[in-house]
């Protein structure tokens, strides 16, 4: 999710967040029912080419979204593809939309009764339907008034939602970066500055490694936060009364966020080294070298290792041109991703006894398929070492496990996991455990107490759930 013509870039630096399907609209500031679009399936970059990429030109609002589907049908159909453009009473809206909406189902019931046809069963377009009818109802409308500010609308929108969206919303001459009241997705603003350090543009983002290098981080958005941007400059224009006690996801630093992103303050690959000490911390193994499945998991076996003495090791080389597993839509994709990702560093690990860490098992795709491999290269002893509890539930606010059906933890005790894997042990790190090492980096100010989200791995919701 971004603004700013000049930081299409961006994108492609979330493109860790999802790869299904990609978009961008842009709008000019002046025609208010006329955007520009570019949306297809695939990588951000297959999608957003050299070729076409001059259909954004002229423009000064632009939102981007790269689709990671939790909700609807997993691949097909072009209108699902976001970000998601609603002709309104009053001028054209799009919208950006990460998270997933937990009662999605009841609110596609509200909307279809209201006589709004859908034309996707997704549960973003759900939100731009809802902003469309909060517009319609608006006094302003009625007078027949530009479509100018669209807070009011917003907040009447977002006390009609329960969790989980961090969204942009574009009208055609502004942006609102909106968080929604539990923090459960991320969320940021920063301004582009020029060679003499004057802001160019600005710009949000679900994760500050998106901004280029000459933007200033300003600020994350705030549970329950509206934020404007418009050629003014960064403004905070409505925030919800505090009624829930914050969510956000724990799952984003333990894999899903990038390391050089900052949440909550903190770098995620900080937060990551401390999940690899606390786990040392927390286990007493003799082993020769300590190595990790690459990419995310890098960090917390850096702390692993400084932690527990053992030195730290490469042991897997990442095929670069393979994406992440754990996001694809199927396990038919995973599997084939999984196969192409790895291959393994022969003469680190012959006759080693390796730590293997990995930030987590979900469905233990990866763990069984690197586990033969490095046995049959001829390391002596694999134990696996997760810098997260066991991944037990589903989650319905975001990220891609809707049964648990699918979770080797939720069916298999952990000697019966490890049994699965071929190690000659597993260990994951305590909830406890991450908490702590989650919130130890996050300032205390006063009126503020962080709040996490673990129901994957403890079954605790932050909302009930009418499944
Ligand atoms: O138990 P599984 O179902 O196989 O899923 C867990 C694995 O998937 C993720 O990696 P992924 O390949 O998605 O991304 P990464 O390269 O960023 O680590 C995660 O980091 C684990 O390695
Ligand atoms: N995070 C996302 O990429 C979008 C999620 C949204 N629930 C969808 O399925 O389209
Ligand atoms: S259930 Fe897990 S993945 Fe879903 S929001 Fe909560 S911590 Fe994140
Ligand atoms: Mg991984």
């Amino acid at each position: 999710m971004l603004m700013a013509q000049s930081q299409i870039d961006g994108k492609e630096m979330l493109a860790i967040r999802g790869t299904e399907s990609s978009g961008l609209v842009g709008s000019n500031g002046i025609t208010k029912d006329h955007v520009d679009i570019i949306k297809g399936h695939g990588l951000v970059r297959d999608v957003i080419t050299e070729e076409n990429i001059s259909r954004m030109d002229g423009n000064c609002v632009i939102i981007g979204h790269n689709r990671y589907s939790t909700a609807g049908k997993k691949k097909s159909g072009i209108n699902c593809v976001q970000p998601f453009v609603v002709y309104t009473a009053m001028g054209t809206v799009a919208i950006a939309h990460n998270g997933e909406l937990v009662d999605a189902k009841q609110k596609r019931k509200e909307v279809l009764h209201e006589g709004v046809g859908l034309s996707t069963d997704t549960d973003s377009e759900l939100i731009a339907q809802m902003i469309a009818k909060a517009i319609a109802l608006n006094v302003k409308c009625q007078y027949g008034q530009d479509i100018g500010d669209i807070t009011r609308e917003l907040a009447v929108t977002m006390s009609a939602l329960n969790m989980s969206y961090s969204l942009l919303v574009m009208t055609f001459d502004r942006l609102y970066a909106i968080r929604d009241p539990f923090g459960n997705r991320p969320l940021c603003v920063g301004t582009v500055l020029s060679p003499d350090g004057n802001p160019e543009a600005f710009i949000a983002s679900s994760e500050s490694c998106a901004f280029p290098a000459n933007a200033k981080f300003e600020f994350e958005v705030k549970p329950g936060e509206i934020v404007e941007l418009s050629k003014k400059g960064i403004k905070s224009v409505w925030q919800m009364k505090p009624n829930t006690p914050l969510a956000m996801c724990i799952f984003e630093y333990v894999y899903f966020a990038r390391n050089d992103s900052e949440i909550e303050g903190q770098q995620v690959q900080s937060v990551r080294e401390e999940c690899g000490k606390t786990m040392a911390l927390e286990d007493d193994l003799e082993a020769d070298i300590v190595g990790n499945v690459p990419d995310s998991s890098l960090s917390a076996a850096i702390g692993y290792a400084a932690q527990s003495g053992i030195i730290y090791e490469p042991v897997l080389h990442r095929n670069s041109y393979v994406g992440r597993s754990f996001i694809q839509p199927n396990d038919l994709m995973r599997q084939n991703a999984i196969k192409l990702k790895f291959g393994v560093l022969k003469k680190k690990v012959q006759n080693q006894r390796i730590v293997l860490v990995d930030d987590s098992i979900v469905r233990g795709n990866t763990m069984r398929t690197l586990v033969k491999m490095l046995k049959d290269a001829g390391a002596k002893e694999v134990h696996l070492r997760i810098a997260s509890p066991p991944v037990k539930f589903p989650c319905f606010m975001g990220i891609n496990i809707p049964t648990n059906l699918e979770l080797i933890a939720a069916h298999k005790t952990i000697p019966e996991i490890c049994e699965y894997v071929g190690a000659d042990s597993v260990r994951y790190l305590s909830v406890d455990g991450l908490v702590s090492s989650v919130q130890k980096g996050i300032e205390r100010v006063a009126n503020f107490s962080p709040g996490h989200c673990t129901a994957c791995l403890t079954g605790k919701y932050p909302v009930s759930i009418d499944l």
